[in-house]
């Protein structure tokens, strides 16, 4: 079986993880975290979003949590952003690279941003004219991708006129979101063909949520599919406000120990990240998705004194 010999995680656990908390977790928590993590050698986040804060109160600090991250050289600090206003606030907040994101159907997009999808399409044309000329990444995410919680299977063909009219604006890299667990294997096969063979020039990155239990296989046929960019969020904490049912994102430790049990690289320290996940699941007071902090990797061995018959 071939696969990639290295792949980018995007870790997105300081926003997709906590936007559903109802809790505010204090903005230096939010920072110390995002800090760990680079120092677990994590290197590409979506940090926060810039959303509204009546709709998002959890998401309130975005500016002073990109703020207050050291910012250390190849770190890429993302921020999600709905729309020309929360992309301003994202350039004033020097954030590297914006994900401009709407839903696939009608009934996602109006719940999750309060509008149509063709007005939402023209977002994306202002906000294309917006950073005409800025250095700012630019990435799109479509939400709903494999399936709707309202609408059910999404016509494939939806998927790729909203993939095109991101690369048509400039954007060269694009998310599918799992929003709910909706993904299987023959899809995600079946949708990135497609969108490859229709536009190869643009980076595809898989947003799975193991909302089913099947988040970690999707991300096996996305590797066997060439897919070298996926997004997860720490402890398996997440989930969108606005989709009935949503639970976690894949685990970002799980992700990373079956990358590395495969021989593929993710630059990352799986027990120094397991360490972070352990504190997150502290700071959050409850018990969170994620597996390896539980058992550790596999050979996380115990003594056993056979005369004694006794685990130490
Ligand atoms: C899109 C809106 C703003 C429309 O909300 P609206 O009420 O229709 O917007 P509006 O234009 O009428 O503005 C209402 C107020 O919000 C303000 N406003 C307007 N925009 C912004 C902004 N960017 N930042 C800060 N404030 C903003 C605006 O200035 C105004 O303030 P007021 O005059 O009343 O004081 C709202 O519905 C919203 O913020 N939605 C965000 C929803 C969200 O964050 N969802 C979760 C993320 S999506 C997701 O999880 C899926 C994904 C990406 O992870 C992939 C996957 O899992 O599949």
């Amino acid at each position: 079986m071939s696969l990639p010999d290295r792949v980018e995680i995007v870790e997105v656990g300081m926003r997709d993880g906590l936007q559903i908390e109802s809790e505010f977790v204090p903005t230096d928590t939010k920072i110390q975290i995002l800090n760990q993590l680079i120092d677990a050698g994590v290197r590409h986040f979506e940090a926060t979003s810039f959303v509204s804060p009546r709709a998002v109160p959890q998401m309130r600090d975005a500016q002073e949590v990109l703020a207050g991250v050291r910012k250390r050289p190849g770190v890429v600090l993302g921020a999600l952003a709905p729309n020309a206003k929360g992309v301003e606030r994202a350039l004033q907040s020097q954030a590297d690279e914006i994900v401009v994101f709407l839903s696939a159907t009608e009934s996602h997009n109006t719940k999750n941003l309060n509008r149509p999808v063709e007005l939402s399409l023209r977002d994306i044309e202002d906000i294309a004219q917006l950073v005409q000329g800025h250095p700012i990444r630019r990435k799109g995410a479509i939400a709903v991708a494999f399936g709707c919680p309202f609408e059910g299977d999404v016509d494939l063909g939806r998927i790729r006129t909203i993939f095109d009219h991101f690369a048509r604006q400039g954007f060269d890299a694009v998310t599918l979101g799992d929003t709910t667990g909706m993904a299987t294997p023959k899809l995600v096969r079946n949708t990135v063909e497609a969108l490859r063979a229709d536009h190869p020039e643009i980076k595809i990155s898989l947003h799975f949520h193991n909302t089913r239990g099947i988040g970690l296989v999707n991300v096996m046929e996305g590797l066997r599919a060439g897919v070298t960019s996926y997004e997860s969020s720490l402890a398996g904490l997440g989930g969108c406000p606005f989709a009935p049912g949503a639970t976690g994102n894949i685990c970002t430790e799980d992700l990373v120990y079956l990358l590395d049990e495969m021989g593929v690289d993710s630059g990352i320290d799986l027990r120094a990240l397991i360490k972070v996940a352990q504190r997150l699941e502290g700071i959050i007071g409850r018990g969170l998705p994620g597996q390896l902090m539980k058992a550790g990797p596999r050979l996380n061995l115990h003594n056993y004194d056979v005369a004694a018959g006794a685990v130490g």
